[in-house]
């Protein structure tokens, strides 16, 4: 009997795990997926059904290996070099907005709307639609919204992010390779992608703080994760009774630990204007227990010199406390300035005191396939362009602790169910 190839292996898959799919989405009565603007914008899979879950993910996987192995090794290295062009266009254009959802429009009505020719503003559409699922054109001329542009139309923070992505991102990737000839092996957050993509010689941080504008919608990009990813319920907040929240932005982790552990008193530190954002939108019930820190050291007006926040870890730490929290920061930063970031806190610490780092662990080569794994690589790769910074993986932990003080013990690292980030764990012991 002759052996199954591989891409039929795989299309029966696809067949038995998508049927698992369909087959709940009847029984729950939930619309089969489309790209209609009226569509749902997820495929809603509680997680008890942790089965459906994996038959989603595996039929994502399983699709795009075939598509690759289908598409032959030749073919494949024809790379996409326009991927995002049109996106970026519409965007930059507003063509989202030049008509409502519901509505139809034509090229020559967005050409009217954006200042763009009529051919321009086709072929842009077009690619967008062809590439991305952006608008639909089922009758020939007559544009409509898709599921995607539908979205972007009533959702402000999705588009906001779409377009750091395309504007301070995407720019920044397509520096790496120049920057990393010009500065080999650089650990420096201004010797990157995103530096030269700017014609500038800071980094990302100094030239979003040099830019309000910019800064602004770059946080706002980080407000919509405002999920604990799993650490109020794993984590033990009842024996605590202090955290910081270092580099917390608005506070949005400490805000979901005070409103859920009334004991607790948090402390939220960042650089200034995201701390006086997050202060001046902090609820009044939790004044009390919530404290954004937006003192400074020095005086700009008497020394003339550089204003330095409390907030800044890369000053020492001046807050006592059980716990400092870390989330989605270590990721920013280099080795040589994540082990700087450690030895901050050491003046502030107490034996026994705890620090967490949360944010994801690079997986090792043996679970590359799963789309967790790929989005970990992709960021990994995103923290380099950015920042000249690095995801790291489980066994890199324990040493950036130990290259930082002698005193600090590493006590392992944990997932939460469902969670993307890890709990990272170490406690000072003096
Ligand atoms: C990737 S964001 C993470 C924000 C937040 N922890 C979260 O997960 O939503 C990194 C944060 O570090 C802050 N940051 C950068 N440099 C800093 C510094 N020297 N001192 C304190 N915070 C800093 C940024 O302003 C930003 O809010």
């Amino acid at each position: 009997m002759a052996s199954t190839t591989k891409i039929v292996e795989l299309s029966l898959l696809i067949a038995k795990e998508t049927a698992k799919v369909d087959g709940f989405l009847s029984r729950k009565g939930l619309a089969a997926p489309s790209f209609d603007e009226d569509a749902p914008q997820s495929i809603p899979i509680p997680d008890e059904s942790a089965d459906i879950k994996e038959a989603r993910l595996a039929v994502i996987e399983a699709c795009s290996e075939l598509k690759d192995l289908m598409t032959g090794p030749k073919e494949l290295l024809r790379f996409k070099w326009t991927d995002y062009v049109s996106v970026k266009a519409i965007l930059r254009f507003r063509l989202d907005k030049s008509f409502p959802v519901g509505q139809s429009t034509s090229f020559e009505a967005m050409s009217k709307f954006s200042g763009l020719n009529v051919m321009n503003v086709r072929r842009i559409v077009r690619h967008a639609i062809i590439n991305h699922h952006f608008f639909k054109e089922d009758t020939p001329g007559v544009i409509t919204h898709s599921a995607l542009t539908a979205i972007l139309a009533d959702n402000e923070l999705a588009r906001n992010s779409l377009v750091v992505e395309l504007d301070e991102f995407w720019p920044a990737a397509v520096r790496v390779a120049d920057a990393m000839e010009k500065w080999p092996n650089s650990e420096e957050p201004n010797e990157t992608g995103f530096s030269l993509a700017n014609n500038s010689s800071k980094s990302m941080f100094d030239i979003f703080a040099e830019e309000p504008f910019r800064g602004e919608r770059f946080g706002r990009y980080f407000s919509q994760d405002k999920t604990a990813d799993g650490l109020l319920d794993n984590y033990p907040w009842a024996e605590k009774a202090t955290m910081v929240d270092v580099g917390g932005s608005h506070g949005s982790v400490a805000i979901s630990i005070a409103e859920r552990f009334p004991h607790m008193k948090c402390y939220v530190q960042d650089l200034r204007d995201t701390v006086a954002e997050g202060a001046s939108r902090l609820p009044t019930e939790l004044q009390d227990q919530v404290t954004f820190m937006e003192q400074y050291v020095g005086d700009l007006n008497l020394t003339g010199t550089k204003l330095t926040t409390i907030s800044d870890f890369f000053t020492e730490q001046p807050v006592i406390a059980d716990v400092y929290y870390f989330k989605s920061i270590f990721h920013n930063w280099a080795d040589k300035y994540s082990v700087k970031i450690l030895q901050n806190l050491v003046p502030a610490l107490k034996k026994g005191a705890r620090i967490i780092i949360h944010e994801r662990i690079l997986p090792g080569l043996e679970s590359l396939t799963t789309v967790d794994a790929r989005r970990a690589i992709n960021l990994d790769v995103g923290m380099l362009q950015l920042l000249n910074a690095q995801q790291r993986e489980m066994h890199e932990w324990p040493k950036v602790f130990s290259r930082a003080h002698p005193g600090f013990r590493y006590l392992g690292a944990h997932q939460p169910p469902d969670a993307v980030r890890w709990i990272i764990e170490a406690e000072w012991q003096g």
